[in-house]
């Protein structure tokens, strides 16, 4: 499906085609009905199922099989050194090694069988960055590369919105520009081990829980393992097949908010179906700038305002990510 053909199907998570918009074009190169035409589908979609897998974004895919490979290499290390990675819980960052086991979206159940190592480049925060060639440079690249498509996706959220200053959710993100200050907008490299129920498993335990992602946007980029589910608008879970070349773009929880509703954020988690296969992923979680008050831009009370690094220090807390005593520390 081309940009300029439009009408997807929006029963289930559409193909949406942006290669009138792709990362590599120009914005004034750019033909004014192909953007308006994205922007409808991008909101349609985003105002039923909440997601959309993107195609022809002008993200190298060597780009991407490069930062696949530098995860493989971090995870493939001895448990002692990936240790040596892991924030102690008094860092309001979040970032760092995340072990089998630690986090959790659900708080009566077993926490997600996977680990991660998440990224925010800036030197905002001390990341502590593994010794293997090129991993800080190139996973730095990818987050920067990120933030150019997402920059893309929120123009034409903000377009097919219909706000009368298209740009207002892009002035929410100068962090993915000006990306020093200001930012938790994170990289997570995500592996999810292969598994025997009776050895590894806990009863109950998921790959990753039910949850819906805190920020604006999260771009997904998934291997050809399945496991992705989504909830669908009549509340079951459907598997969101990986679909080669595509990125899995999410709207998160600042969007109903902003929006009052007109755009969702939907429920998805990873379910173990592919016991001996190690699934993979990376995700790009985009944030507004930490500094944001977020509250609905119609002017309505949909939402009471709420400032973005608060709502985010309380989901970290609630994951087991920070400790009870750091909750203050960064809010509002
Ligand atoms: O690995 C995946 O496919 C999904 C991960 C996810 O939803 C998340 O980390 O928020
Ligand atoms: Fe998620």
């Amino acid at each position: 499906m081309t940009a300029a053909q439009g009408n997807c199907d929006f029963s289930w998570i559409p193909v949406i085609d942006i290669k009138a918009f792709d990362i590599t074009k120009e914005e004034n190169e750019v033909d004014r009905n192909d953007l308006e035409t994205l922007a409808n589908d991008v909101f349609k979609a985003f105002s039923t199922i909440g997601f959309v897998y993107v195609k022809n974004h002008g993200i190298p895919q060597d780009q991407i099989d490069n930062i696949f490979r530098l995860a493989d290499d971090f995870f493939a290390q001895p448990q002692e050194t990936k240790n040596k990675f892991i924030r102690p819980l008094s860092d309001p960052s979040g970032i760092g090694y995340i072990p089998i086991g630690r986090e959790t979206f659900e708080a009566d159940k077993p926490a997600d069988f996977k680990e991660s190592f998440d990224a925010i480049p800036g030197g905002a925060y001390n990341q502590l960055w593994p010794g293997i060639p090129n991993f800080e440079k190139d996973v730095v690249e990818f987050h920067r590369t990120c933030a150019k498509l997402s920059l893309r996706m929120l123009k034409l959220i903000g377009m097919g919105l219909g706000l009368e200053d298209q740009n207002e959710l892009l002035a929410c993100h100068t962090n993915l520009v000006n990306w020093r200050d200001n930012s938790s907008t994170t990289l997570r490299l995500l592996t999810y081990p292969p598994y025997t129920e009776k050895e590894d498993m806990t009863p109950g335990q998921a790959r990753c829980s039910e949850h819906t992602d805190y920020g604006s946007i999260t771009l997904l980029f998934q291997d050809d393992i399945g496991g992705l589910e989504v909830q669908t608008v009549a509340g079951e879970y459907k598997q969101a097949t990986p679909i080669p070349g595509t990125i899995v773009v999410i709207l998160d929880d600042m969007m109903p908010r902003w929006t009052s509703d007109r755009l969702k954020a939907t429920l998805h988690r990873v379910v173990p179906s592919h016991k001996y296969n190690r699934r993979r992923s990376l995700v790009y979680f985009t944030h507004p700038d930490s500094s944001t008050i977020v509250k609905p831009l119609d002017g309505s009370d949909t939402y009471p305002p709420i400032r973005y690094t608060r709502y985010l220090t309380e989901q970290y807390y609630s994951r087991g990510l920070l400790g009870e005593g750091q909750r203050g520390d960064v809010a509002a």
